[in-house]
C-alpha cells in the first residue's frame, strides 16, 4: 500500500494494523518527523521515501528519498500498489487525492478535507472512509441498504447521526473560553489525535467538516450531530420504521483503517466496549453559544462550496492560533468573517478550487494579520 502521512496519528495506526496483518508498504510518505520516519523505514522497507522539506532529505536513513507535493504525485503515477491511504493532514492532501483518483488507486481516506474543500469532484466509488463516525455509519448501512451496483437506497433509512465529543473546552464556562491556551485546547477528552482535527473539535469545525463528508459519502443532506460525552457511539442510523441502530466501538482508530486496508475483517481488532462498565451515556445539543461555527452548519450543506473558503480561512487561523497570534474565538470569528464575504463562491472546476484557496487566503492575510 502506499500511505501518504505515516508519521501521524492515523499513519501510526494504519503501520500497526499493517505489521498485524503482514501487508506490503511501498510508499512512506511524512512530513519532517525523520526520527520516526527512519524508524519506519526500518521496520516496512519501502520503496519509495518522501518527505516535505528539502532540508529534512539528508536526515533520511534511505537512498534518492524525494521531497515535496510534486513528488508525492511522482510516486503515486510510478507506485504499483492500487491502494493509497492518505492521512495527510488538511489541503495539503487534496492533491495527492486527485491524482490518485485519475490513477483509478483505491482510496482510504482519512483526510477529510479532501471531501470538504472537493467533494463534488470527487468519485466517491474509489472512497473507503477511515473517519470513524463514517465508518460507524458505512458498518451501519452496509448490511441493510447496499445495492447490487453498491449504492446505496437512500429510501431505507429517515436520518444519519454522527456524535461529537464536544471537544476540549465542553465543560469551560462560556465566557472563559476565550482565554483557552494551546494546551487547554488540545487536551481531547477521549481522543488522541493530531494537533489540526484536536483543535477543530474544540471549535466543533471538525463536526462540521464531518457532516460536509457524509453528505458526499452517502448522498444525503438528512444528516445531523450530538454530543455523547465518551465517544462510545460514534454514529447512528434512523431507519423509516421508527427504530435506530448505533455504532459502539473503543476510541481506537484502529478497528476503521482494518476495515479500510483489508477485504473483510473476522478477527477481534478491538476489546467489545462494556456498556455496564460504563455505566452512563451523557446526550447534550451542540450550541451555537458555546461553538459559534454551528450556525453555518445549514448554509454548508446546502451550499458545499463554501468548503473551500471554511478550510482556507480554518487552516489560516490555527496557523495564527499556533503563533499565538490570536485567541481561540477568532478562530470562529475568521470562519464566519469568510464565509460572509465569499458567501457567493461558484467551484465550476478544480481549478477554481485553487484559484479561491489564494483569494481566502490573501484576503485572511490582509484582515488579519
Ligand atoms: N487522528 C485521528 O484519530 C483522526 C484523524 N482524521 C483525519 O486524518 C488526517 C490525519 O490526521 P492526523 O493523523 O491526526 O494528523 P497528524 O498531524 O498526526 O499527521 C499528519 C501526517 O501528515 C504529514 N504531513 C503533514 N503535512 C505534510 C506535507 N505537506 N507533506 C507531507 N507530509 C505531511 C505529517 O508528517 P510529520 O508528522 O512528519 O510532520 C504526518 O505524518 C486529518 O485529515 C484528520 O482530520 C480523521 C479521524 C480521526
Ligand atoms: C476519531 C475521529 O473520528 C475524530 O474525528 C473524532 O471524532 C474527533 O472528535 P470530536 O468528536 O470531538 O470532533
Ligand atoms: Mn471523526
Amino acid at each position: 500500500m502506499i500511505l501518504l502521512g505515516s508519521t501521524g496519528s492515523i499513519g501510526v495506526n494504519t503501520l500497526k494494523i499493517a505489521k498485524k496483518f503482514n501487508l506490503n508498504i511501498e510508499v512512506l510518505v511524512a512530513g519532517n518527523n525523520y526520527k520516526l520516519l527512519n524508524q519506519q523505514i526500518k521496520d516496512f522497507n519501502p520503496k519509495y521515501v518522501v518527505v516535505k522539506d528539502r532540508e529534512t532529505v539528508k536526515n533520511v536513513d534511505f537512498k534518492n528519498v524525494l521531497w515535496g507535493e510534486s513528488s508525492i504525485l511522482e510516486v503515486l503515477e510510478k507506485s504499483e500498489s492500487n491502494l493509497v491511504v492518505n492521512a495527510l493532514v488538511g489541503e495539503a492532501g487534496l492533491r495527492p487525492t486527485l491524482k490518485a483518483q485519475e490513477l483509478n488507486k483505491k482510496i482510504a481516506l482519512a483526510n477529510k478535507e479532501s471531501l470538504v474543500i472537493a467533494g463534488k469532484f470527487i468519485d466517491i466509488s474509489k472512497i473507503t472512509p477511515i473517519d470513524s463516525e463514517h465508518f460507524g455509519l458505512w458498518y451501519l448501512l452496509n448490511g441493510q441498504c447496499k445495492m447490487g451496483n453498491g449504492k446505496l437506497n437512500n429510501e431505507k433509512f429517515k436520518k444519519l447521526y454522527i456524535t461529537a465529543s464536544g471537544g476540549a473546552l465542553r465543560d469551560w464556562e462560556i465566557d472563559k473560553i476565550k482565554e483557552a491556551t494551546l494546551k487547554d485546547v488540545l487536551n481531547h477528552p477521549n481522543w488522541s489525535m493530531g494537533k489540526k482535527i484536536t483543535i477543530d473539535s474544540a471549535t466543533m469545525v471538525n463536526k462540521l467538516f464531518e457532516l460536509l463528508e457524509a453528505k458526499w459519502l452517502f448522498n444525503t443532506n438528512n444528516i445531523d450531530a450530538f454530543i455523547e460525552t465518551k465517544s462510545v457511539i460514534h454514529a447512528l442510523v434512523e431507519w423509516i420504521d421508527g427504530s435506530t441502530t448505533a455504532h459502539i466501538s473503543a476510541t481506537d482508530m484502529k478497528l476503521p483503517i482494518a476495515f479500510a486496508l483489508l477485504k473483510k475483517v473476522d478477527v477481534e481488532i478491538l476489546k467489545p466496549i462494556n456498556l455496564v462498565e460504563v455505566g452512563s451515556l451523557k446526550f447534550r445539543k451542540i450550541e451555537i453559544k458555546r461553538y459559534p461555527v454551528w450556525e453555518i452548519k445549514e448554509t454548508l450543506l446546502n451550499n458545499s462550496d463554501l468548503g473551500v473558503v471554511i478550510n482556507t480561512a480554518n487552516e489560516f487561523a490555527i496557523e495564527q492560533f499556533l503563533k499565538g497570534k490570536i485567541g481561540f474565538l477568532n478562530i470562529s470569528k475568521i470562519i464566519l468573517e469568510a464565509v460572509k464575504k465569499f458567501e457567493n463562491v461558484k467551484l465550476n472546476s478544480v481549478e477554481d478550487i485553487f484559484e479561491i484557496k489564494n483569494e481566502v487566503r490573501k484576503w485572511c492575510e490582509s484582515n488579519f494579520i
